[in-house]
């Protein structure tokens, strides 16, 4: 790509080390039963992991994750790899490996929109930094608040009797107390047997939420939002798909309504803001376009009384990671976070596993993101790695 095209503030001589190298590959890992949720049912997860390698030694790694292929969003692992081969790349090469926002200031002139994309490779520029510097992510964001993030686990099996099985099996391990049930797929009449019985068999002991990632019409979510909070669920996440739907529905019921597809970033949380929209935002560092905007989505949450919530788009411990960094900082995270995509897959992909213990997950202290990748895993489950050479339907 011509740089020349680029202002001439965007493309000044670097000062830092500078970045020599932008390597994106795919990894297919299994999940620990099928994810059922009103846009796809996931049998697995593919992961796109980036590597930025920088002239002073140091590779940051970042990672990219959507659920279902195309089926939730506009980008794909697949399509995020081949942006950043073909486009970022280039951008990025000889540029200040330092002065990150200005990278992906540099990267946003040339790339429209690409959000996952983006917030990968910030990921991977924001671990090499904080290698470089020894200091945690969460501290190159403005300092962390808290050391550990209460998570929330997701009952998708679309089986009321397994679902229970499954979150009695999460509160006795001191997993997960607070639980997310999909619904949206099946009538509403089923959908809130389902919720009411899932929530009797828990009682005070466990808290219920819904996401009906946008399934419901606003009549449909009319009645289902009175029938909810009835059954004792606390939160209905995105049941219609716009912010004017949503505006006319919150408040209306005594249970929370949680915004999540609607927001892509800034601009989309100032317009939810705006039109009171939600009681809560799901911030996702995909959707958001990064950590950087991720905490800007924050700020206008704070600044218009709107809970936060961390969520996730069922990364890995990379994209997990970042997260858990990112949400760390929030002056306010009142909903506590859904950060257990790791737990949802078979494979181990890290040297050590992350510590989910007490009902939360711990944020690790080490430089950079403070995880490191177990390469030979890494290259076992790659697309074009040994796994699919032995089991080549895999
Ligand atoms: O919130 C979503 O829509 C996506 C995701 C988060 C948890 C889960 O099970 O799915
Ligand atoms: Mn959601």
């Amino acid at each position: 790509m011509n740089s020349s095209f680029l202002p001439r503030s965007l493309s000044s001589p670097a000062i830092g080390p500078t970045v020599e190298r932008v390597e994106a590959l795919l990894i297919d890992l299994p999940t620990i039963r099928p994810h059922k949720l009103s846009v796809a049912t996931m049998n697995g997860q593919t992961l796109m992991l980036v590597k930025v390698h920088c002239d002073d030694g140091v590779i940051g790694v970042g990672e990219g994750a959507t659920i279902g292929g195309l089926a939730y969003g506009a980008e794909s692992p697949e399509s995020m790899k081949l942006a950043i081969e073909t486009y970022f790349a280039p951008l990025m090469i000889g540029q200040d490996a330092t002065r990150i926002q200005a990278l992906m200031a540099r990267i946003g002139k040339m790339v429209k929109d690409n959000r996952f994309a983006k917030s990968a490779v910030e990921t991977a520029l924001l671990d090499a930094h904080g290698k470089r510097l020894g200091l945690p992510v969460s501290e190159l964001l403005g300092g962390r608040q808290r050391d550990r993030l209460p998570v929330a686990w997701t009952l998708a099996s679309g089986d009321t009797s397994r679902d229970i099985a499954e979150a009695e099996q999460m509160l006795d391990l001191r997993r997960h107390r607070i639980f997310k049930v999909k619904i949206g797929a099946r009538p509403l009449a089923e959908d809130i047997g389902h919720v009411s019985r899932i929530k009797a068999a828990l009682g005070d002991r466990g808290a219920v939420r819904v996401d009906v990632n946008m399934a419901w019409d606003e009549t449909e979510a009319a009645r289902g939002m009175a029938a909810l909070a009835k059954a004792g669920c606390e939160l209905v996440e995105q049941p219609v798909a716009t912010a004017s739907a949503l505006s006319r529905l919150v408040r209306r019921f005594p249970v929370a309504l949680m915004a999540d597809e609607s927001l892509t970033g800034p601009p989309s949380a100032f317009e939810l803001a705006r039109v009171h929209g939600a009681d809560v935002f799901a911030v996702k560092l995909e959707q958001s376009g990064g950590a950087f905007n991720a905490l800007r989505v924050a700020a206008i949450a704070d600044a218009a009384g709107i809970g936060l919530y961390g969520g996730t788009m069922l990364e890995g411990p990379v994209g997990t990671i970042i997260s858990a960094h990112a949400f760390a900082t929030f002056p306010n995270l009142q909903w506590g976070t859904e950060l257990f995509g790791p737990l949802l897959l078979t494979e181990e992909i890290l040297a050590e596993p992350l510590d989910y213990s007490d009902f939360s997950l711990a944020i690790p202290k080490g430089p950079g993101l403070g995880i490191t990748l177990d390469d030979d895993r890494v290259s076992f489950f790659a697309r074009d790695g040994l796994r699919r050479k032995i089991h080549p339907s895999a």
